[in-house]
């Protein structure tokens, strides 16, 4: 039984979060489930011909086989590249989770399974009193935690699992994604990640040259989640 949706979070920003929720997202579709993936809050866009994009929504819009409405998908965008409550406020406005609920139960009609891609890390804040972790219990979801394989990642891996389980939400498994292909002594990184995160790992990601979804399936074992 596949549950109806995943909050996928990592140990820090640019970790291949947005990666493996294309994945997971593709990964379901060729089950001939109905998928839809969301970015509630997206800061950072790139200007092309003189419009704004934000990357991640279009990765998970172009795994997604369920062509919902661009808002439900993402429902705070902003041009700057910071933490999205300091993006809000430069633009006037504040992040309400109960918005970004109504666009998910929107999107949970539509879609089988939902996966939601969150912002930097799991306490990133969101407004002056919420962070990630109030959005992923809000959202009511079980956790993926995408580990950027890189020095310092052994911390940031168990804090990150430490705060989850502290939202009391379930933890559905974990993916080891080699970001730093001249990571030092990483199969111990990884032997180390393992005994201590204690859930299910999801796969090992080598450092990709070119992004090719067919060889990254090859390495994750996402019916673990089955
Ligand atoms: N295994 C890998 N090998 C090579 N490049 C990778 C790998 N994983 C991720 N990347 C690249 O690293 C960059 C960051 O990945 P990604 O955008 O998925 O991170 P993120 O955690 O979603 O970041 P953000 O917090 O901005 O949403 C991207 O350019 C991505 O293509
Ligand atoms: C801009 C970046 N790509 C993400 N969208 C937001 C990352 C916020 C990180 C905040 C922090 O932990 O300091
Ligand atoms: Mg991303």
């Amino acid at each position: 039984m596949t549950a109806r949706g995943y909050f996928v979070t990592g140990t820090d920003t640019g970790v291949g979060k947005t990666l493996i929720s294309a994945a997971l997202l593709r990964y379901f579709a060729q089950r001939g489930l109905r998928v839809a993936g969301m970015k509630p809050v997206a800061a950072g866009c790139e200007w092309r011909d003189g419009v704004a994009y934000w990357d991640d929504v279009e990765q998970l819009r172009a795994a997604a086989n369920v062509d919902a409405a661009q808002a439900l998908v993402n429902t705070y965008r902003f041009e700057a590249a910071v933490a999205p409550h300091i993006a809000a406020a430069q633009a006037g406005m504040t992040i309400q989770l109960d918005v970004i609920a109504r666009a998910c139960d929107a999107l949970h009609a539509q879609a089988d399974v939902v996966i939601v891609e969150g912002a930097g890390g799991f306490r990133v804040p969101l407004n002056d009193h919420q962070d990630m972790s109030d959005l992923a219990r809000k959202l009511s979801l079980p956790v993926i935690l995408v580990v950027g394989m890189r020095l310092g990642c052994i911390n940031h891996a168990l804090l990150s699992a430490e705060a989850i389980r502290q939202a009391g939400l379930p933890l559905a498994g974990w993916v080891a994604n080699r970001i730093d292909p001249a990571m030092a002594q990483f199969d111990a990184n990884l032997a180390t990640l393992q005994q201590r995160l204690n859930m299910p790992l999801l796969g090992v990601v080598p450092w990709l040259a070119s992004m090719d979804f067919s060889a990254l399936s090859t390495y994750l074992a996402f019916e673990k989640l089955l």
